[in-house]
């Protein structure tokens, strides 16, 4: 296990809660229910022998029937090899079994979507690679989650080749269309543009490479940007720069985070515990923008940061404080979106529609009385806003189909519409008292 880390805001009776959380009152925090009756001798004949085998022969006939016949059209596999679970790091596919079952039960709550957590003994790329590939049959979507950098790259990119459904890595792209949208509206507020600003990241992981690209494809110029990694600046100088960071080098003489920051507008964190010091974020530039997104254990925390300026735009990735820079409020959408469409890929135009449909969100009216107005402690819609359901798996959809890569494009938006706020709807009425869907 890692140490005690200085940045956990934890006590221990939350800790515990969390444990009574998964352990009860059974293990775990998803189950399997069947979606048909299965009461009588008649229902048996259509369920299983005999009816199932004219199902099996449609789709043998046509594999299109696949999705209208069988779960998989509404299916996703989150899949992980454990070895970078949040900012845990290499803890294994078991240890990480928690996080997977979080995210399958996410992607139901949020969005309708079914999904299995599938975590896998397979570290090597390769064989990691054929696996998830020979289950393209019983999925419609494929969510890969916490493998580390830079294997999850090369991974990334063979199975959305070699797939024919969507292959999406949450913790690249899901994480740089939070952030990207994030940093727009935190931009606006300082009256700072992309253009203008300068940027430190922290962390030169998935997550870490995804948000800088991200970042400049909406403005902000790569010189502007300097990367730091545990062995310090990512500069030019670098004997054996590992080829996913080279692009990333800068000719300058800065060596560590502290040198970095002077006068820096943007702090991306994407690294580790505590990373972040006071000290350091004195020397920022006026109005800084610091989001300290590893999970749970940020690299600085609210508290902590406020002590040494008010004029600090703070994120997290944790529910606890206030703008939660997280993927949960991407993938269960886009994923909607995708899957409606039949999209076989996750295209460019996809994630930056998702990056402006979550931006726009952040500054409509709060969804509930009392919600923060949008501002400095509300960047970023509230994950539990149902807004998000209405309008980012429209926009996902949209731009499937502008991009050629909906198999099943949707008619009449306007009843797309209808069938998400039906959906919505099933969904905030099947939350249970216990809160279960
Ligand atoms: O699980 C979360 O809260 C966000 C995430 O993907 C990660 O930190 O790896
Ligand atoms: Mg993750």
């Amino acid at each position: 296990m890692t140490s005690k880390p200085s940045a956990d805001a934890t006590t221990p009776e939350q800790r515990q809660a969390a444990l009574d959380y998964h352990r009860w009152p059974q293990p775990g925090k998803l189950e399997v229910t069947a979606t048909k009756r299965v009461a009588t001798r008649e229902d048996l004949s259509l369920a299983y022998s005999p009816g199932v085998g004219y199902a099996c022969e449609a789709i043998a006939a046509d594999p299109a029937q696949a999705d209208l016949l069988t779960s998989r059209g509404n299916l996703v596999a989150v899949v992980t090899n454990g070895t970078a679970v949040l900012g845990l790091g290499d803890i294994g596919p078991l240890a990480g079994k928690p996080v997977m079952e979080g995210k399958s039960v996410l992607f139901k709550r949020f969005a309708g979507v079914d999904a299995f957590d599938i975590e896998l003994d397979a570290k090597d790329p390769e064989r990691l690679i054929d696996i998830v590939a020979a289950m393209e049959p019983t999925f419609g979507g494929i969510n890969l989650e916490d493998i580390k950098a830079p294997e999850c790259f090369v991974i990334e990119k063979t199975l959305a080749g070699r797939m024919g459904i969507p292959v999406f890595h949450d913790d690249q792209h899901g994480t740089a269309i939070v952030v990207g949208a994030a940093v727009s509206n935190a931009l606006e507020l300082v009256g700072k543009s992309f253009e203008s600003i300068r940027m430190v990241v922290c962390g030169m992981g998935a997550a870490g490479v995804a948000c800088v690209d991200m970042l400049v494809s909406l403005g902000l110029k790569p010189e502007n940007i300097l990367a730091v990694d545990r062995s310090g600046v990512i500069h030019t100088g670098r004997a054996n720069l590992d080829p996913s960071k080279q692009a990333y080098a800068r000719d300058t003489d800065k060596r560590s985070l502290a040198d970095a920051l002077h006068g820096a507008d943007l702090f991306l964190g994407l690294s580790g515990p505590g990373t972040l010091s006071g000290d350091m974020l004195a020397t920022m530039a006026a109005d800084p923008i610091v989001l300290a997104l590893a999970n749970p254990y940020p690299e600085i925390l609210p508290s902590e940061a406020r002590a040494v300026r008010d004029d600090v735009i703070l994120g997290t990735g944790r529910s606890d404080f206030p703008n939660q820079i997280n993927n949960v409020l991407c993938f269960p959408y886009l994923f909607r979106g995708a899957l409606d469409v039949g999209a076989r890929h996750i295209t460019t135009g996809m994630k930056i529609a998702c990056v402006e449909a979550l931006a726009a969100l952040a500054r409509q009216a709060p969804f509930q009385p009392g919600a923060p107005e949008f501002g400095r402690d509300s960047l970023i819609p509230n994950p539990l806003d149902p807004r998000l359901l209405l309008e980012l798996p429209v926009a996902v959809a949209k731009a499937a189909m502008d991009d050629g890569v909906a198999s099943r494009p949707v008619a009449d938006m306007n009843v797309y519409r209808q069938c998400l706020a039906s959906l919505s709807a099933r969904l905030n009425a099947g939350l249970a008292e216990d809160g279960t869907v």
